[in-house]
């Protein structure tokens, strides 16, 4: 069995430094979420504290009344954390507020009683239910970090089920063995379980943010493809690797034909949409390890590794043929697309990409001049 007393103080601990550092973030970035997560963890200390004082006081107003509202209090600060992330913590404020308010009344008139525990344990076995309920308005990239946080609030309100369920049939008379044992396991459970949500909550929104602010500066806003800055810099290491390795690698400079008509007749909303079409189209043909990146207004630019030219030609015709035999459709218009392409393969010892661009361009700029839609190759 494992020792109560040190879980308890490893628990407090790690809520103390969790707690801290995230009412630390809450100063720093004026984010309410940080408060009510910081607040939560900070909150659950004072339960354990104050549930821990029954060994040396009797003083049940403090070691179970205000025990049981802080082990209330915790997943009511948790909720209303996850509710401030997707800015909607306004009404529920008020709802955990009454919840709190009439967990005070009922339990002062019951704290000294095993029915205050029964209470308290429904309660919290409801939090921690809407809880993983009210996950699901997160929408983060990080998946993995929300089925954790999930199954751990699903996990919580199972165990805290079994609590009630137990200690409902203890009351009732229904059974005859000694729950002690039962119970501290169930409450190790409870203390490992939130010191374990207080963990990964903090990782996912740090993991969060830092995926925000690589997308801020490494992406195109409207299509979500690389932007000039990042495609720039990654490709160079690809010329680089493709120099020291002696392989090949294509550069291709796509445009979009007569694209103004598509704003000037349809307006800038469907402008916008035509280009994440083709930034999806171009997107769709090409290898994982390829370099797409929207790099002007309705100009594209794409690195092949590994690609000799004949191979660089035949998936620009893919690209070219993929937008062209299909058909945009926005608001109930259908409006017919094509691209021109330039291609160049590069020369060994070429190091600074933006020549190879220079070059495909060249090849864009013959594609545009012999009608549109089509392929140029252009040679060194
Ligand atoms: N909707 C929208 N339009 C854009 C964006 N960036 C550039 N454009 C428009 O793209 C059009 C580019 O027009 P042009 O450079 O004249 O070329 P084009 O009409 O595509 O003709 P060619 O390239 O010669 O085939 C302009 O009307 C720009 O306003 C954008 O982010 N959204």
């Amino acid at each position: 069995m494992m020792h109560l007393p040190t879980i308890i103080s490893i628990s407090i601990l790690l809520n103390v430094i969790i707690g801290s550092f995230l009412l630390s973030l809450y100063f720093l970035r004026q984010q309410s979420s940080y408060l009510y997560w910081g607040s939560s963890c900070l909150i659950f200390v004072c339960a354990q504290i104050a549930a821990s004082l029954r060994v040396f006081i009797d003083f049940p107003i403090i070691t179970h009344y205000l025990a049981d509202l802080f082990i209330i209090s915790a997943p009511l600060a948790a909720i209303l954390g996850i509710h401030a992330y997707s800015q909607s913590d306004k009404k529920c404020r008020n709802t955990c507020a009454y919840v709190l308010v009439a967990a005070a009344v009922i339990l002062l008139l019951a704290f000294d009683s095993q029915f205050s525990q029964l209470i308290t344990t429904a309660i919290i076995a409801a939090c921690f239910s809407y809880a993983a309920f009210a996950l699901r308005k997160l929408h983060v990239k990080r998946i993995m970090h929300l089925v954790l946080l999930k199954l751990c609030f699903v996990i919580h309100a199972l165990i805290m089920v079994t609590q009630f369920s137990l200690l409902l049939s203890d009351y009732l008379g229904l059974l005859q063995t000694d729950l002690k044992q039962v119970l501290a396991v169930i409450l190790i459970s409870h203390i490992v379980i939130t010191t374990l949500t207080a963990m990964i909550w903090p990782l996912m929104m740090f993991l969060e943010h830092e995926q925000v602010l690589s997308d801020l500066a490494n992406r195109d806003s409207l299509t979500g493809l690389l932007n000039r800055r990042a495609f720039i810099s990654v490709s160079n290491n690809y010329l680089e690797q493709a120099n020291n390795n002696l392989t090949k690698l294509c550069a291709l400079m796509i445009d979009i034909d007569f694209f103004k008509r598509v704003n000037d007749q349809h307006g800038h909303e469907t402008g916008d949409e035509a280009l994440k079409w083709v930034a999806k189209k171009i997107k769709s043909q090409l290898r994982e390890h390829d370099l797409v990146a929207r790099i002007g207004g309705e100009e594209f630019a794409v690195i092949l590794p590994n690609t000799s030219q004949a191979q660089g030609e035949i998936l620009s015709e893919r690209i070219r043929l993929a937008i062209h035999n299909d058909s945009f459709v926005h608001n109930h218009h259908e409006i017919n697309l094509s691209i021109s392409i330039g291609i160049i393969n590069h020369k060994s010892g070429t190091n600074n990409v933006n020549e190879l661009l220079a070059e495909a361009d060249k090849g864009l700029y013959k594609a545009k001049l012999n009608g549109r839609n089509q392929v140029v190759t252009m040679a060194f």
